[in-house]
C-alpha cells in the first residue's frame, strides 16, 4: 500500500486532544502510517490503527452531553473530528468503529482532519467507483436487504460511488459484463452465493479474453489476467469462496475489505472437453460423491439450503463408485505440498515464490511448448470421489476445508482421489473433513498437487459407442447377480463450483493468479495481532 508523506507535512503529529470528557495524547505517525491514542479511561489502554485501515474522517458536531460536562464546558466552542476505522474482532470478523477527538483550537482540528484526509487520498488501491450485482433470490433471499442495510451505508461513508444492478434472471450479471464500459469501474461486487460469484467471474474473465482476442475454446491458450478486482458480499446458501479467502462469511467484514482496497490474487482452473470451453473453477471440481450430491440437490431446490444435507445423506447411503482414468502433471514449481501443516495465510510466501518459479519456467520453455512433454502420471481405478480444489474450500461446517494446505495463488490444485472403500471407512474420511484429524491419512485416499489433469470415465473411454449399451453390457449382468454391488452403470456428474458440467470427460488446467479479489487471504489469528499491536504502540509512543 502506498504511504508517501505529503510534501511539507511533519512526519509526526502529536497533540493532546479531548476524547470523551478527558484528554488523550494522540499521535499520527505519517511515515509508519499509524494513528495511536491512549484511552483516558479503561486503564489507559493503548489504541493504534494503521492508516491503511481508516475508513473515513469527518468533521463532526459534539453532542450536547459531551459539550456540557467536564472541564471543556468552560472553554470556547470546541471543534471535533471523527475517525471511522476497522476494528478486528475474533474469528476474522471486522467491525466499523469510530472515535471522536476534540479541541478548542480550530486550526489544530483542521490540521488533523487535513492530515488524515490527505493520507486517505494517497491510498491508491482503494476503489472509488464500483459496479454492484445483487442476486435477490440467492440463499435466504436477503441479498437486497443485506446490501441496503449493511453495505451501502459503509460505501457511502467511504465516498465510494456505485452503480447497482439487481439481477432479473440467471446469467444477467454475466451477460451485462460483456456490454458495460468496464473501464469506468475500479471493481465489481457481487451480492449472493458461490453461484453468483461464479457468474460474475465468468463474465469478467470472458470479457477480458474477448477484448484481447483470446479463444477460450483453446485449452492451451495463455489467458489474459483480469486486473479488475471482484468483491464478494456473502448472501447465498454456500459462501465457500468468501469464507476461504476472508476467513468468515460476513457482509460487513467483506465490505470493509473492499473499502480499504485489499487485493488477493486467485488461481483459476479452466475446464474443457474436446477443445470446447466448459467452465472456470476456483474452488471445487468434484466427480462422484460431490457431483452426485449436486445433481440430486438440484431437483430439490424448493427445500432451500437444507437440500444439501438431504442429498448428502442420500448420496452417502447409495455409496456409488465410478471407474475411470485420471492423468495429471504434478506441480513441480510450487514449494508446498498438500500434506503441509501450515496453511495459506495473508502474504503467503509459497504463493509468491510459486508464481515466480512458474513465470521463470514458462520463460525458459517459451515457444518450445515443453509443457506437453512434461511428465504425466496415469492412475486407473474405481473412485468414490475425485476432488480437485484450488483453495482449501473451508466453510463453517468444515473450517479447515477439503484440503487444508491448498494455496489460493500458487498455480496449482490439490487432486484428492478417494478409492473404493467400505461405507464405514468413507464416513471416517468425511468426518475428518470437519475435525482436526488428517483426512488424507487413509490407505484409500491419495492426494497430489497438480497443475493440470484429465479425466475419462470407463464408459466414455469407449468412443463412438452408445454409452448406455456399453454400460449395460459390461456391468448389467454382474449387478443383477450381485445386488449389493455399488458400481454405477451410469457416469457421475462433475460439480464445478456448484454447477453441473455436461461432460464427464474433461481436461483441466490451472491458471496462476488469473484474477484478483478484494480480500487479503486469511490472517493469522487475533492473538498474534494483539501482541504485534502492543509492541508497535510501545515503540511509537
Ligand atoms: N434474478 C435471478 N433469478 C434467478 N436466478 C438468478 C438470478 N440472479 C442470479 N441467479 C442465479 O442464481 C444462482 C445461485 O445464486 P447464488 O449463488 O447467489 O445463491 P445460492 O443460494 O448460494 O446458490 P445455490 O442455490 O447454488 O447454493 C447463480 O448461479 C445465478 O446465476
Amino acid at each position: 500500500m502506498e504511504r508517501q508523506r505529503p510534501a511539507g507535512r511533519p512526519p509526526r503529529l502529536v497533540s493532546s486532544l479531548g476524547l470523551g470528557q478527558r484528554c488523550s495524547e494522540v499521535t499520527l505517525d505519517q511515515e509508519r502510517g499509524l494513528l495511536a491514542w491512549r484511552h483516558p479511561r479503561r486503564g489507559g489502554e493503548n489504541y493504534f490503527v494503521p492508516t491503511s485501515e481508516i475508513i473515513a474522517v469527518e468533521e463532526s458536531e459534539l453532542n450536547k452531553k459531551q459539550r456540557n460536562t467536564g472541564k471543556w464546558h468552560k472553554l470556547a466552542k470546541p471543534h471535533s473530528f471523527t475517525v471511522y476505522y476497522v476494528k478486528k474482532a475474533r474469528n476474522h470478523r471486522w467491525w466499523c468503529r469510530d472515535v471522536t477527538f476534540w479541541c478548542v483550537d480550530e486550526n489544530l482540528c483542521n490540521q488533523w482532519t487535513q492530515a488524515l484526509k490527505e493520507l486517505l487520498e494517497m491510498q491508491k488501491c482503494r476503489p472509488k467507483r464500483l459496479l454492484v450485482y445483487i442476486n435477490p433470490y440467492g440463499g435466504k433471499r436477503q441479498g437486497k436487504r443485506i446490501y441496503e442495510q449493511k453495505v451501502a451505508p459503509l460505501f457511502s461513508l467511504a465516498s465510494i460511488s456505485t452503480d447497482v444492478v439487481i439481477t432479473e434472471h440467471a446469467n444477467h450479471a454475466k451477460d451485462n459484463l460483456f456490454e458495460v464500459n468496464i473501464n469506468k469501474y475500479d471493481g465489481v461486487v457481487c451480492v449472493g452465493g458461490d453461484g453468483m460469484f461464479s457468474e460474475v467471474m465468468h463474465g469478467l474473465i470472458g470479457r477480458m479474453q474477448k477484448d484481447s482476442g483470446i479463444d477460450q475454446n483453446n485449452p492451451k491458450a495463455p489467458l489474459v489476467q483480469c486486473n479488475i478486482r471482484i468483491g464478494i458480499i456473502p448472501a447465498g446458501s454456500t459462501d465457500c469462496v468468501c469464507y476461504s479467502t476472508v476467513g468468515i462469511s460476513d457482509p460487513v467484514t467483506s465490505a470493509l475489505h473492499i473499502i480499504i482496497g485489499d487485493s488477493q490474487p486467485l488461481d483459476v482452473s479452466s475446464v474443457h472437453h474436446n477443445n470446447t470451453f466448459l467452465k472456470y473453477s476456483v474452488s471445487l471440481l468434484g466427480y462422484g460423491f460431490y457431483g452426485d450430491i449436486l445433481k440430486d440437490s438440484e431437483k430439490k431446490r424448493w427445500m432451500g439450503p437444507m437440500r444439501y444435507d438431504y442429498s448428502g445423506f442420500k448420496t452417502f447411503l447409495s455409496h456409488h463408485y465410478y471407474e475411470g482414468t485420471i492423468s495429471f502433471q504434478p506441480a513441480k514449481h510450487t514449494l508446498g505440498s498438500p500434506r503441509d501443516k501450515d496453511s495459506c495465510r495473508t502474504g503467503c510466501y509459497i504463493c509468491k515464490e510459486s508464481e515466480q518459479q512458474l513465470a521463470e519456467q514458462q520463460k525458459k520453455c517459451g515457444l518450445k511448448n515443453e509443457e506437453d512433454e512434461e511428465e504425466w502420471k496415469v492412475i486407473k481405478g474405481k473412485f468414490l470421489a475425485i476432488n480437485a480444489v484450488n483453495m482449501s474450500c473451508a466453510c463453517p461446517r468444515s473450517p479447515k476445508g477439503l484440503s487444508p494446505a491448498a494455496h489460493l495463488a500458487d498455480g496449482s490444485a490439490d487432486l484428492i482421489l478417494v478409492r473404493k472403500c467400505s461405507r464405514f471407512d468413507f464416513l471416517r474420511h468425511l468426518v475428518r473433513n470437519t475435525n482436526q484429524d488428517d483426512q488424507f491419512d487413509f490407505s484409500f485416499v491419495d492426494v497430489y498437487r497438480v497443475k493440470s489433469f484429465q479425466f475419462t470415465s470407463k464408459l466414455s473411454e469407449d468412443n463412438g459407442s452408445n454409452v448406455a449399451d456399453i454400460g449395460k453390457k459390461r456391468f448389467g449382468q454382474f449387478c443383477r447377480d450381485h445386488p449389493a454391488c455399488c458400481c454405477n452403470i451410469a457416469d457421475s456428474t462433475w460439480n464445478c463450483d456448484g454447477e453441473t458440467l455436461d461432460s464427464s470427460a474433461i481436461e483441466v488446467r490451472v491458471h496462476c493468479q488469473l484474477m484478483k479479489l478484494f480480500a487479503r487471504g486469511i490472517e493469522e489469528n487475533c492473538k498474534d495481532e494483539a501482541a504485534y499491536s502492543h509492541s508497535s504502540i510501545e515503540h511509537l509512543l
